[in-house]
């Protein structure tokens, strides 16, 4: 079995966690409150801002030109989707570089960003790739899930999750391309390297449903203060 393979079988139970989170099932029936909506909205730009670093470390540690030709492809998707994300502009949140530059990283996603920032320091694409690419697969196989069901037809929810075409898609799609590399490099690291790889790629999963679960709650640094401070003993947030 290819690590890739092994990967994607011991993922399996956290896309159906996801899949069953309520801000996932909220998307597919159009049940999240505006709150909901715009934590979710200013985190995730910040989020896809920390993968511009992640996705620059994978230009520079490519082993081949193709692999840095895909990464620098990806690249320019990102910031062009950025882009297009900060020019508009809903009344309940402007999209703008300085507010977004003041936008407080909450718990969960500093976290996140921090899990995935921890391996550009390693250098090596088998370990960066991982952490990144989890989330993809993620949001495309949450795609795929949420076009089986019943979704309404509404504005923002229908454009949620539409990470897939023909980009994502494919033997020639990012994430098959991905996957790829993944076993290109693992067949000259040791299994020790290829254990790492893989929990980098199971920690992101599950990273991916805790940010989910902070959007739904709306969990802050202040909720941790609070609950630090409170007095109580503590409560799981
Ligand atoms: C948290 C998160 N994970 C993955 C993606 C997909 O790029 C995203 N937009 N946000």
């Amino acid at each position: 079995m290819s690590l890739s393979q092994d990967i994607l079988f011991e993922a399996q139970p956290y896309l159906i966690a996801n899949e069953k989170h309520p801000f996932v099932q909220g998307i597919i029936k159009g049940e999240l409150s505006p709150e909901q909506l715009r934590y979710y909205d200013k985190q995730d730009i910040a989020f896809e801002y920390n993968e511009v670093a992640v996705i620059n470390a994978l230009i520079n540690n490519s082993t081949t030109t193709d692999q840095a030709l895909l990464f620098h492809k990806r690249q320019d998707m990102q910031l062009h989707m950025l882009d297009d994300w900060l020019k508009r502009e809903p009344e309940s949140m402007p999209h703008d570089w300085e507010s977004l530059k003041q936008t407080t990283i909450q718990p969960i996603n500093q976290l996140y960003r921090q899990h995935m920032a921890s391996t550009i320091q390693t250098h090596s694409v088998l370990q960066i790739l991982p952490s990144f690419a989890a989330g993809e697969w993620m949001y495309v196989e949450l795609g795929k899930f949420v076009a089986t069901q019943t979704r309404v037809k509404e504005e923002p929810f229908q454009s949620f999750l539409s990470m897939s075409g023909d980009d994502f898609l494919g033997p020639k799609g990012y994430i098959q391309q991905f996957f790829d590399i993944i076993d290109h490099e693992a067949e000259s690291a040791t299994p020790r390297e290829q254990e790492q790889a893989k929990q980098t790629f199971l920690k992101s999963c599950l990273l991916e449903w805790y940010f989910w679960d902070a959007a739904y709650k709306l969990i802050t640094w202040d909720d941790w203060k609070k609950n630090a401070l409170g007095g109580k003993g503590g409560v799981t947030l």
